[in-house]
């Protein structure tokens, strides 16, 4: 990635004057040399422990003020410089300082011990759901549902809108993720495949955003694909229910229109949203909340300029943006750190890690005629549908599907030639069982929910770490468990010790074999470990054709 075209990302990005008035009015104050009050404001949106913080600062600071004030006038005395109108005056001064210096400690005593209780309480429910994260003062993780209530005021209507969708326990992601875009402040959130990222931020932009309104777009959500936008479309108004919220997908009817798409939430990819910026067709500029999601995926090269180009269009100076994805390389660590503003870290478990209900296994298919075998081999013996099958290109897909269509299972394609309303079929069918088995280029391997898939296989080799995370993440998602095989050919074998590193992750916490759904046991194949590492570039080494008509 060029990453000396991403950093002009989030550039334009101002003090806001409008959020800091108050902040803003009291210093221009103080510098006009009035005397200006800093006790500190009763703030509702302040968290317990960021409200303790803050307390104790104050406390701290009014402290150390009259500490420094009797030291002088202890000074004024011992030097015996005049300084008092009147010792005896000092000294009542003092003693009724000294009470109210007593007074305060102790007040700073308790909120200290009640900071420490809540960091200390935060810090367990942290550990007990693996949330690694770092920032300045970051609010505490939820331990439900309903605390949104108590603490933030949620409207009941959203939170029972989550009961009817059987949400009944926050994911660790949500736990941290929501308060976190709820206090207002930006995010970079890296959490395995189907750990519910999606409501961990379509539901604080939804509390946020309270009420529907004619001013303009408040929210935008980025996606890497069209498909993707529908489906966060759809979850974010299943969450809405009932709120009367505009919710819209950037569609290409949208490009044609005369009028401007006004909404409460967009959702789009950069692509087409790009398209409607240039056109004139969107106003960005009220965008209070934007969310990057798969944002690894949205910094690669062939997204990055429209990304770029839509970020920039968001230029509302109080504008919140939070990154999320299962993968997050360090470069885009180090670019949102240096671009994001007091910006909180959030990692569920490990970082760039495959979720831990899928077992992964690895099967030596010897040739792309090896490789069909096998597969109608595992078909022919136990057909765990809904399966989805990945290869390396259309083309290959195409020739996959052409090969599995007259077998006597209800096989489909989805690939980059079909149209967008195509596509949507196909992923319909795929959704409602019509579909057994989905064969697919990676256009599908990023976000989407297919719901109950139990096996995902990659017949060609994935093309990049993150590639192979997303892909087996389409199963085992919300906690159930899949099945991931990877076949492979002699041309993979150097990038074997690469997934290796992730399959290894997994065994050691269960055991070293782990049966699959055909009930055979499966041996982890302790000798990748032993290849040389290599860098994973774009992996597509050209493979023989699949279509078995084509070689005779
Ligand atoms: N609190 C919850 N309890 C139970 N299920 C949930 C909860 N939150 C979300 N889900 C469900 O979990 C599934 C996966 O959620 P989601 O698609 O948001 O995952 P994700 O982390 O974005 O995955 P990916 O990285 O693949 O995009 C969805 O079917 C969603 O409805």
């Amino acid at each position: 990635m060029d990453q000396g075209g991403a950093s002009f990302l989030f550039a334009g990005t101002k003090f806001n004057k409008v959020k800091f008035a108050g902040v803003f009015a009291r210093f221009q104050a103080k510098t006009a040399g009035e005397n200006v009050d800093l006790a500190v404001e009763e703030d509702s949106s302040l968290l317990p422990n960021e409200k303790a913080e803050t307390e104790v600062e104050h406390v701290m600071v009014s402290s150390q003020k009259r500490k420094r004030k009797n030291s002088s006038a202890v000074a004024g005395r011992v030097e015996g410089f005049n300084v008092f109108k009147s010792t005896n005056a000092a000294e009542t001064v003092s003693s009724d300082e000294r009470n109210a210096e007593d007074a305060n400690e102790e007040v700073l005593r308790e909120k200290r011990k009640e900071l420490n209780k809540q960091i200390e309480r935060d810090a367990i429910l942290r550990k007990s759901h693996y949330i690694h994260v770092s920032g300045n003062s970051i609010p505490s993780p939820l331990h439900s549902f309903a605390e949104l209530s108590s603490r933030y005021g949620c409207d009941p209507n959203l939170l029972t809108n989550l009961k009817e969708l059987g949400f009944k326990e926050p994911t660790p992601i949500q736990r941290q993720a929501i308060p976190v875009i709820l206090s207002g402040r930006e995010c970079f959130a890296c959490a395995p495949t189907g750990s519910g990222k999606t409501l961990a931020f379509v539901f604080p932009i939804l509390m946020k955003l309270k009420n529907p309104s004619k001013d303009g777009i408040r929210a935008l959500i980025l996606c890497p694909t069209g498909e993707l936008a529908l489906q966060t479309t759809r979850e974010c108004m299943k969450m809405a229910e009932g709120n009367k919220f505009r919710i819209r997908t950037l569609k290409k009817e949208h490009l044609k229109s005369p009028k401007k798409l006004i909404c409460d939430i967009l959702i789009s990819t950069p692509l087409r949203l790009r398209i409607a910026i240039r056109k004139k067709k969107i106003d960005l500029s009220r965008v209070e909340f934007l969310v990057l999601d798969e944002s690894d995926k949205l910094f690669e090269l062939g997204l990055l300029k429209q990304t770029d180009c839509v970020v920039k269009a968001c230029s509302n100076p109080s504008i919140v943006r939070s990154l999320f994805s299962a993968t997050l390389p360090d470069y885009i660590e180090d670019l949102a750190r240096s671009v994001m503003h007091d910006a909180v870290r959030v990692i569920i478990g490990r970082k760039n890690t495959a979720s831990e209900t899928i077992k992964q296994r690895l099967i030596y298919a010897g040739s792309e005629e090896g490789k069909l075998i096998a597969l109608r081999q595992s078909f022919a013996e136990s057909l765990n549908a809904p399966v989805l099958i990945f290869l390396q290109s259309k083309e290959r897909a195409k020739e996959l599907f052409e090969e599995l269509r007259y077998d006597d299972i209800r096989v489909n394609v989805i690939h980059s030639d079909l149209s967008q309303k195509q596509r949507e079929t196909v992923v319909d069918d795929f959704r409602a069982g019509k579909t057994w088995v989905l064969i697919a280029t990676d256009v599908v391997a990023r976000g989407m929910d297919f719901k109950g898939v139990n096996c995902v296989i990659n017949y060609d080799f994935p093309d990049s770490a993150a590639a192979y995370i997303h892909r087996i993440g389409r199963t085992g998602r919300a906690g159930r468990s899949g099945e991931a095989v990877t076949l492979y050919t002699e041309e993979d074998i150097p990038l074997l010790r690469n997934i290796g590193n992730f399959m290894k992750q997994k065994n050691q916490e269960n055991s070293d074999s782990a049966s699959s759904s055909s009930g055979r046991e499966y041996e982890f194949p302790y000798w990748i470990l032993d290849l040389p590492k290599r860098k994973w570039k774009k992996h597509r080494p050209g493979r023989d054709a699949i279509l078995t008509s084509r070689k005779d």
